[in-house]
């Protein structure tokens, strides 16, 4: 039998994506394809399976059927995942964001930014000091090197949490509602940092429910209801009177 095969260019592919959680179907039948610079937002009512998507793409959460692959390179097929040292050398491909910010408490922030280069990249300590103060500059955090992540407020930790990802030196990044556990002043630093991110052509996938921000910052716009993507545009479109019924009822009880 002929394998599917994912698109040439793509960062991101899954190919019909089926993913259970007992006998609950989460996703359903899932094709999406992110090409290289593409910033990709899902969207979509509480339970619709956006987060469970995102964590397939990197292997976090493994669907029963279907395949994943991260730049070309099969992550994971009907269930089956890439043995445990080729799946961490992919995964690092693939940076990941999460609403929790998971530093590590104990360590410093600049610690946080480089256990992974120095650990897995097998980055020398100087160099990896040096690009992690870098990143932090990048994010606007320079002076919070030697902090413990406890003394941060959430829009910092976030903000350390997106440097440790890009220490890892990903292709593309992927974030998991990286604004939904904070209080709402400090909403805006950390969309100010993917901002930047998308300026400088990171390719993204974003969960997010800031539908202002998806609107503002997304190529394309993915609808996802009960497990399916119901709809897929530009944010014209998305937000526009052509979108289906299902992607305007859905705003309309949001905006
Ligand atoms: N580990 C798990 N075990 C069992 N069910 C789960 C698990 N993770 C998620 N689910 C269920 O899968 C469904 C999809 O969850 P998911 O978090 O992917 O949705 P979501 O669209 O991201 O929702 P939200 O916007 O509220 O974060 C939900 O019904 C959720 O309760």
């Amino acid at each position: 039998m002929t394998q599917p095969k994912a698109s040439a260019g793509a960062l991101i592919s899954t190919i019909g994506l089926f993913k259970y959680f007992g006998d609950t179907l989460i996703l359903d039948d899932i094709n999406l394809t992110v090409q290289r610079g593409e910033v990709v937002v899902l969207i979509g009512p509480s339970g619709s399976g956006k987060s469970t998507l995102l964590r397939c793409c990197n292997g976090l959460e493994i669907a029963q059927k279907g395949i994943v692959e991260i730049c070309g390179e099969r992550l994971s097929q009907q269930g089956q995942l890439l043995p445990e040292r080729q799946l961490d050398a992919l995964r690092t491909r693939a940076g990941m964001v999460f609403q929790s910010f998971n530093l590590f408490a104990h360590l410093k922030v600049i610690d946080n930014i480089t256990i992974g280069p120095r650990k897995v990249l097998e980055q020398h300590a100087e160099e990896s000091r040096r690009l992690g103060l870098e990143l932090l500059d990048k994010v606007g955090l320079a002076d919070k090197a030697d902090a413990m992540p406890g003394n941060l407020s959430g829009g910092q930790k976030q903000r350390v949490a997106i440097a440790r990802a890009l220490a890892m030196r990903p292709e593309l990044m992927l974030f998991d509602e990286p604004t939904s556990a904070l209080d709402p002043e400090l909403v805006g630093e950390v969309l100010q940092v993917i901002r930047l991110l998308a300026a400088e052509g990171m390719t993204m996938i974003i969960v997010t429910h800031e539908m202002n921000f998806a609107r503002e910052i997304a190529d394309r716009i993915i609808v996802m209801d009960r497990g399916r993507i119901v709809d897929s545009g530009t944010p014209e479109m998305i937000f526009g009177s052509e979108a289906n019924p299902r992607t305007r009822s859905f705003l309309a009880k949001v905006l």
